[in-house]
């Protein structure tokens, strides 16, 4: 079994991916935000021959994580960013910085689609722009829903937007303070992917596909109108690229992936900026 781990600053996700037959035979998520316990709820590491992590969390705790796994598992592989990878030059001036979440994420998204624009809505939302031919243009970084929520102090921390709402709902006035603040940070949420999304598609000339993942990505995707997809192993996915170990990583299928979303003509992602510009 492969384990791959996607440490992140809210949960810590695993999967276990069989080798002989690429399939994922299981997966879970630690609560990570408060303290992070080596190998919490893990699953036995007697069945695992190789690990990739992927993680954003402080550097000790992938230290620790990274020690205890190499006294049990022969193969770890830690992701870092670098200044190139598989056909994509980063475009952070320096590449070391860039979240490695993010990079997995573009590096999948590249072998996906040839050129995108992938946004993770964890615990923040970040998008990151990769052009065809591989040029990584940097990106942007905004809170998450559940972090726009804390900062607010209303005493709404602990009412999460309903995964299942429908957009329409969510985009309402709110009628009482949990709605207001949820529909608020909801439409901020969106918008911004939306405006994000349009103004650097303008500005490069080229309408790109658009793949989204991160734990609030099926509600975000609920309120965009732009042609997209969701991905949730997309950073995985990016291990997979990095590290292929089975037939199928070798042979570039990742798992789960889409269909490459189809994408908006150019001219209509303009005049949707320009619409916006004119309100
Ligand atoms: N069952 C859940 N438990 C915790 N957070 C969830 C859950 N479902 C959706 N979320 C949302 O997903 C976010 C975490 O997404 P995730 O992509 O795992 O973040 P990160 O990679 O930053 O740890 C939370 O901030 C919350 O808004
Ligand atoms: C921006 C992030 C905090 C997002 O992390 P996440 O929401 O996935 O937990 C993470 O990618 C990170 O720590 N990045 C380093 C800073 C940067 O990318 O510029
Ligand atoms: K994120």
């Amino acid at each position: 079994m492969i384990l791959d781990l996607d440490i992140g600053n809210t949960l810590s996700k695993w999967r276990l991916k069989d080798v002989a037959s690429s399939e994922i035979r299981s997966r879970g998520a630690v609560w990570t935000r408060e303290e992070w316990r080596p190998g919490a709820d893990i699953p036995d590491l007697d069945v695992v021959e190789a690990v990739r992590i992927s993680s954003v969390a402080r550097e000790s705790v992938l230290h620790d994580t990274v020690t205890l796994l190499r006294r049990q598992v022969g193969v770890v592989h830690v992701a870092r960013s670098t200044p190139e990878a598989l056909g994509v030059s980063c475009g952070y001036d320096e590449p070391g910085r860039l979240g490695v979440d993010r990079w997995m994420g573009v590096l999948a998204g590249y072998q996906l689609t040839g050129g995108c624009c992938s946004v993770d809505c964890g615990s923040a939302i970040t998008m990151d722009f990769v052009l065809p031919g591989g040029r990584h243009l940097g990106g942007y970084i905004i809170p998450g829903l559940r972090l726009m929520k804390e900062s607010l102090k209303l005493g709404t921390r602990n009412v999460a937007i309903d995964p299942d709402s429908e957009a329409d709902e969510l985009l309402a006035p709110g009628r009482n303070t949990v709605e207001a603040v949820n529909h608020g940070i909801y439409m901020s949420a969106v918008s911004a992917v939306n405006r994000i999304y349009s103004e650097v598609c303008d500005r490069e000339g080229i309408a790109l596909p658009l793949l989204l993942t991160g734990g609030d990505a099926r509600v975000v995707s609920r309120g965009l109108r732009i042609p997209h997809a969701v991905w949730p192993d997309m950073v995985y996915a990016g291990l997979e690229t990095c590290y292929p170990l089975t037939a199928a990583e070798r042979a570039g299928r990742l798992a789960g992936a889409p269909l490459p979303p189809p994408v908006p003509p150019l001219e209509k992602v303009r005049a949707g900026l320009a619409f916006s510009m004119l309100l």
